[in-house]
Protein backbone atom coordinates (compact mmCIF):
# COMPACT_ATOMS: atom_id res chain seq x y z
CA UNK A 1 0.00 0.00 0.00
CA UNK A 2 1.62 3.28 -1.05
CA UNK A 3 -1.42 5.50 0.92
CA UNK A 4 -1.25 6.76 4.42
CA UNK A 5 -3.78 5.72 7.39
CA UNK A 6 -5.18 8.69 8.94
CA UNK A 7 -6.95 8.45 12.62
CA UNK A 8 -10.85 8.94 11.35
CA UNK A 9 -12.38 7.65 15.11
CA UNK A 10 -10.27 6.76 18.21
CA UNK A 11 -10.35 4.07 20.21
CA UNK A 12 -12.18 6.43 22.55
CA UNK A 13 -14.68 7.71 20.83
CA UNK A 14 -15.62 4.22 19.61
CA UNK A 15 -15.99 2.79 23.12
CA UNK A 16 -17.69 5.43 24.29
CA UNK A 17 -20.73 5.40 21.33
CA UNK A 18 -20.91 1.81 21.04
CA UNK A 19 -21.45 1.29 25.17
CA UNK A 20 -24.28 4.56 24.14
CA UNK A 21 -25.82 1.96 21.31
CA UNK A 22 -25.92 -1.07 24.02
CA UNK A 23 -27.23 0.77 26.28
CA UNK A 24 -30.53 2.13 23.95
CA UNK A 25 -30.66 -1.41 22.86
CA UNK A 26 -31.23 -2.75 26.43
CA UNK A 27 -33.55 -0.43 26.88
CA UNK A 28 -35.68 -1.11 23.49
CA UNK A 29 -35.56 -5.04 24.17
CA UNK A 30 -36.32 -4.63 28.00
CA UNK A 31 -37.97 -8.12 29.28
CA UNK A 32 -37.00 -9.90 25.47
CA UNK A 33 -34.21 -11.95 24.44
CA UNK A 34 -31.86 -10.25 21.82
CA UNK A 35 -30.58 -12.78 18.85
CA UNK A 36 -27.58 -10.72 17.61
CA UNK A 37 -26.34 -11.62 13.89
CA UNK A 38 -22.88 -10.85 13.05
CA UNK A 39 -22.18 -9.91 9.83
CA UNK A 40 -18.37 -11.10 8.90
CA UNK A 41 -15.62 -10.66 8.67
CA UNK A 42 -16.11 -6.97 9.33
CA UNK A 43 -18.92 -6.75 11.82
CA UNK A 44 -16.79 -9.04 14.20
CA UNK A 45 -14.87 -6.31 16.13
CA UNK A 46 -18.13 -4.57 16.93
CA UNK A 47 -20.69 -6.91 17.92
CA UNK A 48 -17.71 -8.46 20.14
CA UNK A 49 -17.64 -4.71 21.96
CA UNK A 50 -21.37 -4.55 21.41
CA UNK A 51 -23.00 -7.48 22.94
CA UNK A 52 -20.46 -6.38 26.14
CA UNK A 53 -22.70 -3.60 27.06
CA UNK A 54 -26.20 -5.12 26.43
CA UNK A 55 -27.90 -6.27 29.66
CA UNK A 56 -30.96 -8.43 28.56
CA UNK A 57 -29.89 -11.95 27.53
CA UNK A 58 -28.02 -12.42 23.91
CA UNK A 59 -27.73 -14.98 21.56
CA UNK A 60 -25.15 -14.93 19.04
CA UNK A 61 -24.59 -16.46 15.42
CA UNK A 62 -22.60 -15.39 12.54
CA UNK A 63 -23.30 -15.30 8.63
CA UNK A 64 -20.77 -14.32 6.14
CA UNK A 65 -21.66 -12.42 2.50
CA UNK A 66 -19.01 -10.63 0.45
CA UNK A 67 -19.49 -8.15 -2.39
CA UNK A 68 -16.53 -6.91 -2.35
CA UNK A 69 -13.42 -9.15 -2.42
CA UNK A 70 -10.34 -7.57 -2.90
CA UNK A 71 -11.49 -4.29 -4.60
CA UNK A 72 -12.39 -0.94 -2.68
CA UNK A 73 -15.80 -0.82 -4.42
CA UNK A 74 -19.02 -3.41 -4.39
CA UNK A 75 -18.88 -5.83 -6.96
CA UNK A 76 -22.99 -5.50 -6.73
CA UNK A 77 -23.22 -9.58 -6.63
CA UNK A 78 -23.48 -10.53 -3.09
CA UNK A 79 -22.97 -14.10 -2.19
CA UNK A 80 -23.15 -16.11 1.06
CA UNK A 81 -20.11 -17.64 2.15
CA UNK A 82 -21.45 -19.11 5.37
CA UNK A 83 -25.13 -18.82 6.83
CA UNK A 84 -25.85 -19.22 9.92
CA UNK A 85 -25.98 -22.30 12.57
CA UNK A 86 -29.42 -21.60 13.55
CA UNK A 87 -33.27 -21.36 12.94
CA UNK A 88 -34.25 -17.31 13.64
CA UNK A 89 -37.73 -18.24 13.51
CA UNK A 90 -39.56 -16.27 16.81
CA UNK A 91 -36.28 -14.47 17.49
CA UNK A 92 -36.12 -10.71 17.87
CA UNK A 93 -33.06 -10.15 15.55
CA UNK A 94 -30.67 -7.56 15.41
CA UNK A 95 -27.98 -8.04 12.40
CA UNK A 96 -24.83 -5.98 13.44
CA UNK A 97 -22.70 -4.48 10.48
CA UNK A 98 -19.42 -2.85 10.57
CA UNK A 99 -20.16 -0.36 7.62
CA UNK A 100 -23.05 0.62 4.96
CA UNK A 101 -22.10 1.48 2.13
CA UNK A 102 -23.89 1.01 -1.32
CA UNK A 103 -26.53 -0.72 1.04
CA UNK A 104 -26.45 -3.86 -1.22
CA UNK A 105 -25.11 -6.62 1.29
CA UNK A 106 -27.73 -5.48 3.91
CA UNK A 107 -30.63 -5.62 1.72
CA UNK A 108 -29.77 -8.28 0.23
CA UNK A 109 -29.67 -10.05 3.81
CA UNK A 110 -32.45 -8.22 5.01
CA UNK A 111 -34.12 -9.90 2.26
CA UNK A 112 -33.05 -13.30 3.01
CA UNK A 113 -33.72 -13.16 6.49
CA UNK A 114 -37.25 -12.38 6.99
CA UNK A 115 -38.07 -14.96 4.69
CA UNK A 116 -37.23 -17.27 7.71
CA UNK A 117 -39.77 -15.52 10.06
CA UNK A 118 -38.09 -13.92 12.95
CA UNK A 119 -40.32 -12.14 15.28
CA UNK A 120 -38.85 -9.08 14.54
CA UNK A 121 -35.23 -8.05 12.48
CA UNK A 122 -33.84 -5.01 12.91
CA UNK A 123 -29.84 -3.56 11.72
CA UNK A 124 -26.90 -1.97 14.02
CA UNK A 125 -24.04 -0.20 11.62
CA UNK A 126 -21.41 0.63 13.32
CA UNK A 127 -20.53 3.16 10.52
CA UNK A 128 -23.15 4.88 8.11
CA UNK A 129 -21.41 5.96 4.45
CA UNK A 130 -25.07 7.48 3.13
CA UNK A 131 -23.41 9.53 0.04
CA UNK A 132 -22.73 5.98 -1.51
CA UNK A 133 -26.17 4.75 -1.14
CA UNK A 134 -27.36 2.96 -4.14
CA UNK A 135 -30.01 0.55 -2.47
CA UNK A 136 -32.02 2.00 -0.09
CA UNK A 137 -31.82 0.73 3.81
CA UNK A 138 -33.94 1.32 6.86
CA UNK A 139 -30.90 1.32 9.67
CA UNK A 140 -31.88 1.12 13.34
CA UNK A 141 -28.94 1.50 14.88
CA UNK A 142 -25.85 3.57 13.59
CA UNK A 143 -22.69 4.14 15.32
CA UNK A 144 -20.86 6.96 13.22
CA UNK A 145 -22.59 8.68 10.00
CA UNK A 146 -19.00 9.31 8.27
CA UNK A 147 -18.02 10.74 4.73
CA UNK A 148 -17.23 9.22 1.33
CA UNK A 149 -13.53 8.08 2.56
CA UNK A 150 -12.52 4.72 2.40
CA UNK A 151 -11.72 3.70 5.78
CA UNK A 152 -9.78 0.24 7.60
CA UNK A 153 -9.40 -0.89 11.15
CA UNK A 154 -12.16 -1.92 13.79
CA UNK A 155 -13.07 -5.46 11.39
CA UNK A 156 -12.86 -3.52 8.49
CA UNK A 157 -10.46 -4.40 5.89
CA UNK A 158 -7.88 -2.89 2.81
CA UNK A 159 -6.88 -6.19 0.59
CA UNK A 160 -8.17 -7.99 3.79
CA UNK A 161 -5.71 -6.47 6.27
CA UNK A 162 -6.24 -3.86 8.61
CA UNK A 163 -8.98 -5.12 10.66
CA UNK A 164 -6.68 -5.71 14.04
CA UNK A 165 -6.63 -1.89 14.17
CA UNK A 166 -8.25 -0.71 17.68
CA UNK A 167 -9.65 2.77 15.78
CA UNK A 168 -10.82 3.55 12.56
CA UNK A 169 -8.86 5.37 9.82
CA UNK A 170 -9.15 6.69 6.78
CA UNK A 171 -7.35 5.62 3.81
CA UNK A 172 -5.27 8.75 2.11
CA UNK A 173 -3.80 8.53 -1.43
CA UNK A 174 -5.40 5.24 -2.52
CA UNK A 175 -8.39 5.02 -5.22
O1 LIG B 1 -23.21 -1.54 1.72
P1 LIG B 1 -22.25 -2.33 0.90
O2 LIG B 1 -21.76 -1.56 -0.30
O3 LIG B 1 -22.78 -3.67 0.50
O4 LIG B 1 -20.92 -2.53 1.74
C1 LIG B 1 -20.84 -2.93 3.07
C2 LIG B 1 -20.34 -4.34 3.24
O5 LIG B 1 -19.07 -4.51 2.60
C3 LIG B 1 -18.08 -4.96 3.53
O6 LIG B 1 -18.02 -6.36 3.58
P2 LIG B 1 -17.22 -7.27 2.52
O7 LIG B 1 -18.20 -7.84 1.56
O8 LIG B 1 -16.07 -6.50 1.95
O9 LIG B 1 -16.69 -8.47 3.40
P3 LIG B 1 -15.90 -8.44 4.81
O10 LIG B 1 -16.90 -8.02 5.86
O11 LIG B 1 -15.46 -9.84 5.01
O12 LIG B 1 -14.77 -7.44 4.70
C4 LIG B 1 -18.60 -4.46 4.85
O13 LIG B 1 -18.11 -5.25 5.91
C5 LIG B 1 -20.10 -4.61 4.70
O14 LIG B 1 -20.50 -5.92 5.01
O1 LIG C 1 -14.91 2.08 3.39
C1 LIG C 1 -14.87 0.82 3.47
N1 LIG C 1 -13.79 0.18 4.03
C2 LIG C 1 -13.70 -1.17 4.14
N2 LIG C 1 -14.64 -1.98 3.70
C3 LIG C 1 -15.72 -1.43 3.14
N3 LIG C 1 -16.80 -2.03 2.64
C4 LIG C 1 -17.61 -1.08 2.21
N4 LIG C 1 -17.07 0.15 2.41
C5 LIG C 1 -15.88 -0.05 3.01
MG1 LIG D 1 -18.78 -7.16 5.69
Amino acid sequence: MTGEIQVLISQEELSQRIKELGEKISADYAGKEVHLICVLKGGVMFMSDLSKYISVPVTMDFMAVSSYGNETSSSGIVKIVKDLDESIESEDVIIVEDIIDSGRTLSYLLQILKDRKPESIKICTLLDKPDRRIVDVEVDYVGFEIPDYYVLGFGLDFEQKYRNLPYIGKLVGIE
